[in-house]
């Protein structure tokens, strides 16, 4: 029995899951990670810590295992967060600057106010805004000793996680990236599929230092063989968005996935076409697989399971994130209570980095359930804006929504989402779709599967939440949500004395 090992580092943890040839995971293992915030707006991690998580987990996943029984490597990754690392030997500049991170949200002015807008959305499909790794690179190497010079001497690598762990599960030989990671870094040409000489230039970026763009699926390099016992390939890369949609086996245009990890993130298939939204939505490289390129339309935001870590870690209300279920069950509604969680700003469809979070309707008989509730209820609502401008971008409305990733799990949320967005959402049975994705795209780089009909035939349903309120419940319920998410809008500029 030959297996592929399915590498996921996402925001919160390390995975690894070895999947058989249908597509079941056999093994597993994850450790948690630290993110770190140093000031207000600011997300690090260190990338150094990434790795080491990564591998001991890649090393629990494969015991009792060979190596030569391990056909493959995918990896998958949290994207845009921003390594710069040593050539020789790979010691990160710096911590790792996440993708959640707002400190370069006056750079991202400054570029609106010159005018590169229209220059940076046709080129590389995302709308100016701190997410993206570019203004994070340019930020890190103004404040590294000699980042510039160095860069341009050769001396330093820049990467998304995935580059960077892929540097060091090789030893150092492999510096490269696919085309769903390089498409968020605001340097990538989609439609090209290449670095953009222009961006480049535009935020002082030597060439010298980016990886080289390689195919999502398709043997790229193996690992040192010291690492496993002996070198394992590595035949598929793509970021975890990506890697989820092609996990959900939404293969075809206008199939459709909602992740819930630490953000929210909806993603559409488009086909060949890198179709253009007309309402504020990303146009990505979905995956590049067999010499052709898929894109996605892909609505993101900032705080989806995240509101649950923030109930856990900052007002302690939970001991873990799966309590938070029974918590908001105690109560039959929220009282009013209707939570923005703009901690980080607002992502799609309303790009505002200034906007900030906020709890409205309380009343002295609100209490933890209540606040719980509407945490969760707010996670499903912005996923309701995501979909609404998806439909509009598309002219036609999704008629169904397979969703995964950690607060999936979560019926009461997932039966909540069905109600605000009127139609049946579909928990598949395997809900690691993101690893299942990346070990999906290996196993096709190296023959394990014959095409995605026969991927396509493992994805089977766990349950399906149909939608139980009214049209007019659904129509007063959202108005009520838009009206609060103004009120945070540019809240950080207005606040600042
Ligand atoms: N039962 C649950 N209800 C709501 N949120 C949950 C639940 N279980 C986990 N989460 C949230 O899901 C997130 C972890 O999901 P995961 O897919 O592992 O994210 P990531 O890949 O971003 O690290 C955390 O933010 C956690 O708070
Ligand atoms: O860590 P996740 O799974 O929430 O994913 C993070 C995204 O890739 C950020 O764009």
């Amino acid at each position: 029995m030959s297996y592929l090992l399915a590498l996921d580092q996402g925001t919160t943890s390390s995975r690894a899951i070895v999947f058989d040839h249908h597509g079941q995971p056999v093994a597993r293992a994850q450790q948690e990670l630290a993110l770190h915030y140093p000031h207000p707006g600011w997300v690090e991690t260190d990338a150094r810590a990434l790795w080491q998580a990564q591998l001991a987990v890649a090393r629990a996943a494969m015991h009792g295992l060979a190596p030569q029984s391990i056909k493959a490597i995918g990896m998958t990754n949290q994207r845009e967060t921003t390594v710069l690392w040593e050539r020789d030997g790979g010691a990160p500049l710096a911590n790792a600057i996440v993708w959640q991170d707002r400190r370069t949200a006056a750079i991202c002015e400054r570029l609106r106010e010159a005018g590169h807008a229209e220059l940076i959305t046709s080129r590389t499909g995302l709308v100016i805004d701190p997410y993206f790794s570019a203004t994070k690179l340019a930020w890190l190497l103004d404040h590294v000793p000699d980042g510039r010079a160095r860069a341009a001497r050769g001396e330093l690598c820049f990467g998304t996680v995935d580059s960077y762990l892929l540097f060091m599960l090789t030893g150092g030989r492999l510096h490269v990236t696919d085309p769903s990671n390089a498409a968020r870094t605001m340097l990538f040409n989609i439609h090209t599929c290449a670095w953009d000489d222009e961006l480049l230039a535009l935020f002082d970026i030597a060439p010298q230092l980016l990886p080289e763009v390689v195919p999502s699926s398709g043997v790229c390099g193996y690992t040192d063989a010291a690492l496993f016992g002996a070198p394992i390939a590595i035949a598929g890369i793509a970021g975890d968005q990506q890697a989820a949609t092609f996990g959900q086996a939404c293969h075809h245009p206008g199939m459709a996935k909602n992740t819930y990890g630490t953000g929210c993130f909806m993603l559409q298939n488009t086909g060949a076409e890198a179709r253009a939204s007309q309402h504020r939505l990303l146009t990505t490289v979905g995956w590049q697989a067999g010499g052709q390129t898929t894109y996605l339309l892909e609505a993101s935001v900032f705080m989806g399971g995240a509101t649950v870590q923030w109930l856990r870690d900052s007002l302690g209300i939970i001991g873990h994130s799966g309590e938070v279920e029974a918590l908001a069950a105690s109560v039959p509604d929220t009282g009013g209570v209707l939570m923005v969680p703009a901690f980080t700003g607002l992502g799609a469809p309303y790009w505002d980095a200034g906007a900030r979070a906020t709890l409205l309707g309380m009343t002295r008989a609100t209490g933890r359930g209540q606040i719980a509730r509407a945490a969760l209820e707010s996670i499903a609502l912005q996923s309701a804006d995501l979909m609404h401008a998806m439909e509009l971008d598309a002219g036609t409305p999704l008629h169904e929504l397979r969703v995964d990733g950690g607060a999936s799990a979560n019926d009461l949320l997932m039966q909540f989402q069905a109600d605000v967005l009127g139609v049946p959402v579909l928990r598949p049975r395997v809900t690691e779709t993101t690893a299942l994705g990346a070990a999906y795209l290996a196993g096709l780089g190296c023959g394990v599967w014959s095409g995605l009909d026969e991927i396509g035939a493992h994805w089977k349903l766990d349950r399906a939440f149909e939608p139980r309120r009214s049209d007019d419940w659904r129509g007063a319920t959202l108005a009520r949500w838009r009206r609060a998410v103004a009120l945070t809008r540019s809240w950080q500029e207005q606040a600042a004395p």
